[in-house]
């Protein structure tokens, strides 16, 4: 599992590892472990130009001590300094010491960024606040203009490392070395696209377990979910899952919510709706019904909602049945507040982020700048698990906890329907046992690889998405087993 924690508790977390070391002596491991990193992208660091953009905090003092790293290697190793007098002293020296050079003016600085083949941005780390200055904007535009890779110390400048926001401009990386623990921010859009792909670097923090605020799964963690059928296992025991979706209009809703819940761990699936004979055209293994949710047989959870029109009598039922319930496109906008925080059984929503403004009244852009906070106020308006649809897909729980965070997921996935395979996955999930957090993330984290798998970087349709679900499945269950 990959953890992030707030700038509260790293502070905390900081300050008692520093009371134990030398001074000096946690930003000598950062220094390191960036250098490293620099020299892995660099690949030749003697003879490399490297450009250090050095703000006026410790996040600069990294910058700084890396670059000096880099400086005894060989590496033309140059600062720009945002606040000379308030540069890290000790860095400053040592980059000196081991001949790297200072800017002398803007000009200056310019030009060095546009030959640089490295800019390491030490701007602002977990001290930042809003977005870029307008003297950091300027570099963090040339920057962008060079062809230099760029690598961000802690955090891209400029993002809101607790919340995953971008206030303004912010300096977007290749690699993020980030250090003793990911922060919210690498992990949420807007923010996490910015940061490119994250190195950790283990500077020795203890971190309380209980107190992250946000966790990713890994092939491990997911391969521990998964519902295996045990020896005793026959399709009652591995549970059912009841679909209630589609209408005259959208009769492909139904099919492919059942295509997802046929590959999800539940032992049988129950139809319930006008689409029957597509379904069953198409899935002939589905336990048809036309006679309503709550006459249609037992289920252990129930999707309603994909393509359901303005059924809100169907949607009314299944939020009234005593099992967990996943509520879907259609049924967001049918099903009434009151009636879901009245559920003693568990709920999850799940909306993408137009769904989600309109239940919050709000604009779809503000949720989709402010994901994380949007995520938890629709779990806690609702009292439901929340999974927020996305780039990258949040699941957070009523009851507080670490919100899970996926980004196994691809843009080919923005595909009509495949939001209908990821509520039947996700429902079958629910109904094989998983709690709806488990069942969300477990659901977005698969979903995610198989559009992967099945797109590899071609257009696909939401079947095929459907149908690369057994192979991902498959793999995380070896990969898993593996360690990987
Ligand atoms: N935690 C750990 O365990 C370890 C932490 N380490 C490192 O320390 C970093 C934190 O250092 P930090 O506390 O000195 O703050 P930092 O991020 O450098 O920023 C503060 C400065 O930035 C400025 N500034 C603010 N907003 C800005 C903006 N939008 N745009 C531009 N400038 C802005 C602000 O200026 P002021 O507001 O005072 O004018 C202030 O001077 C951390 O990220 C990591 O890299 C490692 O060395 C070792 C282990
Ligand atoms: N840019 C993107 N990157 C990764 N995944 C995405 C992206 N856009 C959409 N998705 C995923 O694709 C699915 C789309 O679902 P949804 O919006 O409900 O579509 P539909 O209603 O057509 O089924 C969701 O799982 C969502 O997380
Ligand atoms: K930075």
């Amino acid at each position: 599992m990959r953890t992030a924690y707030s700038v509260e508790t790293v502070r905390t977390a900081e300050r008692e590892l520093m009371a134990r070391l030398p001074e000096g002596a946690l930003m000598q491991r950062a220094a390191a472990g960036l250098a490293a990193a620099c020299a892995d992208l660099l690949g030749r660091v003697y003879g490399s130009r490297v450009v250090l953009l050095v703000g006026s905090g410790d996040n600069g003092g990294d910058a700084l001590y890396a670059g000096a790293r880099l400086a005894r290697r060989g590496a033309g190793v140059s600062a720009v300094l945002l606040a000379p007098e308030r540069a890290h002293p000790g860095g400053l020296a040592a980059l000196r010491r081991a001949g790297g050079g200072v800017a002398a003016d803007g000009g200056a600085a310019g030009r060095l960024i546009e030959r640089a083949d490295l800019v390491v941005d030490g701007i602002v780390g977990i001290g930042g606040k809003g977005g870029l200055r307008p003297d950091a904007e300027s570099l963090a535009r040339a920057a962008a203009r060079s062809r230099a890779a760029v690598v961000a110390v802690d955090l891209p400048s400029g993002i809101d490392a607790d919340t995953g926001e971008v206030h303004g401009a912010a300096l977007p990386a290749d690699l993020t070395v980030t250090f003793g623990t990911h922060k919210p921010g690498l992990l949420v859009d807007p923010a996490r696209e910015y940061a490119g792909s994250v190195r950790l670097v283990d500077i020795g923090l203890a971190l309380p377990g209980d107190a992250a605020v946000l966790e990713a799964l890994q092939h491990a963690d997911a391969a521990r979910l998964l519902p295996v059928p045990g020896a005793e296992s026959d399709k009652y025991r591995r549970g059912v899952v009841g679909i209630a979706a589609g209408s005259a209009r959208y009769p492909g809703a139904a099919v492919l919510a059942v295509s997802g819940a046929l590959r999800g761990g539940a032992g049988a699936v129950r139809y319930v709706g006008p689409a029957g004979d597509a379904v069953i055209a198409r899935f002939p293994e589905t336990l048809v019904s036309d006679r309503g949710p709550k006459r249609a047989g037992r289920v252990q959870a129930w999707v309603v909602g994909p393509g359901a029109g303005d059924d809100a009598a169907t949607v009314a039922e299944v939020v009234a049945a005593d099992v967990p319930v996943l509520i879907d496109a259609d049924g967001l906008r049918l099903v009434d507040v009151g009636a879901v925080r009245a559920r003693t059984a568990p709920t999850l929503l799940t909306p993408h982020a137009g769904e989600a403004a309109a239940l919050l009244g709000v604009s779809r852009e503000e949720v989709e700048a402010a994901r994380l906070s949007s995520a938890r106020e629709l779990a806690a308006r609702y009292r439901a698990t929340v999974l927020l649809k996305g780039s990258t897909t949040l699941v957070a729980a009523p009851d507080g906890g670490p919100v899970r965070a996926n980004a196994t997921g691809t843009s080919w996935l923005a595909t009509a329907g495949s939001g209908d395979v990821l509520s039947g996955l996700a429902g079958s999930l629910l109904a094989s046992g998983l709690p709806a957090r488990d069942a969300g993330s477990v659901a977005a984290y698969l979903h995610g690889l198989a559009g992967r798998h099945a797109a590899d970087g071609a257009p696909v349709g939401a079947h095929d998405v459907a149908e690369a679900l057994p192979g991902v499945w498959r793999d995380v269950r070896e990969e898993g087993r593996a360690g990987v």
